[in-house]
């Protein structure tokens, strides 16, 4: 059998994963995840080498980050995908400034992550954990990561720093971005269709659980609405969003917040949960009639509104925007209200090609194209391993 590349993409509610064999063109031989882990854990195995597509119930839950990889780890088992991986890829939010491509995971490299774990509270301790499972359950493959915030790190100086005392700014206090892999597959996807130019000043609406917007020239992240942690930015599924800091200074010196209790307010209470009072899950607020999960909506795209003027700003302009992610790629009724709000930058959006989801739902006299793009982050990670191992074999491969 050919050698393959495992890729594994843990986040706080699922584990996303996908088997390449390891050539230029990266056939995909099985692609997944267990999703819901904290309620009614599911199995989703979608169709690959010809076999039909699985989905089955993991009980009530809920399950952690160890049973959910157990689950995958015998799915790879029964078939009979265990030899054949040399190689697992790992999607790590937080890289930090010294991690900006593919890196071996080592006891050296792993300790440094782990520093960056309160940068991402609930993505960087699973992602390491991950590693560890993979280590233990596949000792003949390397393990690689490949960061989130890679993708922005040739952005201009002035998209980085913040208005805080210099030795902050040394001292890493600056605008990472995140999303960096999902932008990658974006850019790959907008130079097949435009090349080298990619497509001129392009706005991307990643919009998941975790949600953000980046504006590429080029093809390249010139600006981005997460900073130095994944809280910046949109109203998310749980995390706040963009937030004056005065506010957390009340919360801590007035109301006495302790600091652990005030991470779980601002990433895990806040958000569509937290202004809806029902559920941070898109899809439940849609389906709902209550005033609430409509405020919750109508806040998600106002801030995606005025987010797109500033990044417009900082393009000097707008050729194109393009919606991905499980909200971007899935609900038309977002996408619709998010291109009425940017009906000033010349966004007009044709009512039935956006009902059906197409590639292109802008009208055909539109003065900015508006795409929608499938994001692929485990394919992301297989180029990146496969694009490295090939430039510097001694670290990738
Ligand atoms: N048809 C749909 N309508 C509205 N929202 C949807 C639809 N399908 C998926 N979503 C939303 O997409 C979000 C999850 O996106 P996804 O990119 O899978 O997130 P993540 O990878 O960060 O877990 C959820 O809020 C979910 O409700
Ligand atoms: C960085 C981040 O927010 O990731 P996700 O959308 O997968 O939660
Ligand atoms: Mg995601």
């Amino acid at each position: 059998m050919t050698d393959a590349i495992l890729v594994l993409n843990g986040g706080s509610s699922s584990l996303k994963f996908a088997v390449f064999e390891a050539s230029a063109e990266l056939t995909l031989l099985l692609r997944g995840n267990v999703s819901s882990l904290a309620k009614h854990p599911r199995l989703r195995v979608e169709v690959a080498a010809g076999r039909p597509a699985i989905e089955r119930s993991l009980g009530e839950g809920p399950i952690d980050i160890d049973e959910a990889f157990a689950t995958v780890a015998s799915l790879l088992g029964d078939r009979d995908l265990l030899r054949s991986i040399d190689r697992v890829g790992h999607r790590i939010v937080h890289g930090g400034r010294d991690f900006t491509e593919a890196t071996r995971l080592d006891e050296h490299t792993l300790e440094a992550l782990r520093l960056l774990e309160p940068l991402a509270p609930i993505h960087q301790k699973v992602n390491l954990d991950i590693v560890s499972l993979a280590a233990e359950l596949l000792p003949q493959a390397v393990q690689v990561g490949c960061f989130d915030t890679a993708f922005h790190s040739a952005r201009p100086e002035l998209a980085k720093i913040y208005g805080l005392p210099r030795e902050l700014t040394e001292a890493g206090v600056v605008s990472y971005g995140f999303h960096g892999l999902s932008y990658s597959h974006i850019a790959t996807k907008l130079r097949e269709r435009y090349g080298a130019g990619a497509g001129g000043r392009a706005i991307v609406a990643h919009l998941g659980s975790g949600a953000s917007l980046c504006a590429m020239d080029g093809g390249r992240s010139v600006a981005t609405t997460m900073g130095f942690s994944t809280l910046d930015g949109l109203v998310m599924s749980t995390r706040c969003g963009a937030l004056d800091p005065g506010v957390i200074l009340h919360l801590l010196q007035d109301r006495k917040l302790p600091a652990d209790e005030l991470v779980t307010l601002l990433y895990e209470r806040s958000g569509l949960l937290g202004v809806s009072g029902i559920s941070g899950d898109m899809r439940t607020l849609t389906g709902s009639h209550d005033p609430a999960a409509a405020e919750a909506i109508d806040l998600f795209v106002y801030r995606i509104g005025r987010e797109i003027g500033s990044l417009a700003a900082a393009l000097g302009g707008l050729d194109r925007l393009v919606f991905t992610a499980g909200i971007g790629e899935n609900a038309p009724s977002i996408r619709e209200k998010v291109g009425a709000f940017a009906g000033w930058l010349g966004v007009a959006i044709d009512k039935d090609r956006n009902q059906r989801g197409d590639e292109i739902i802008s009208l055909a006299g539109s003065r900015v194209e508006v795409l929608v793009v499938p994001t692929d982050e485990e394919r992301a990670v297989a180029a990146e391993l496969h694009r490295h191992s090939r430039a510097s074999p001694e670290r990738a491969s």
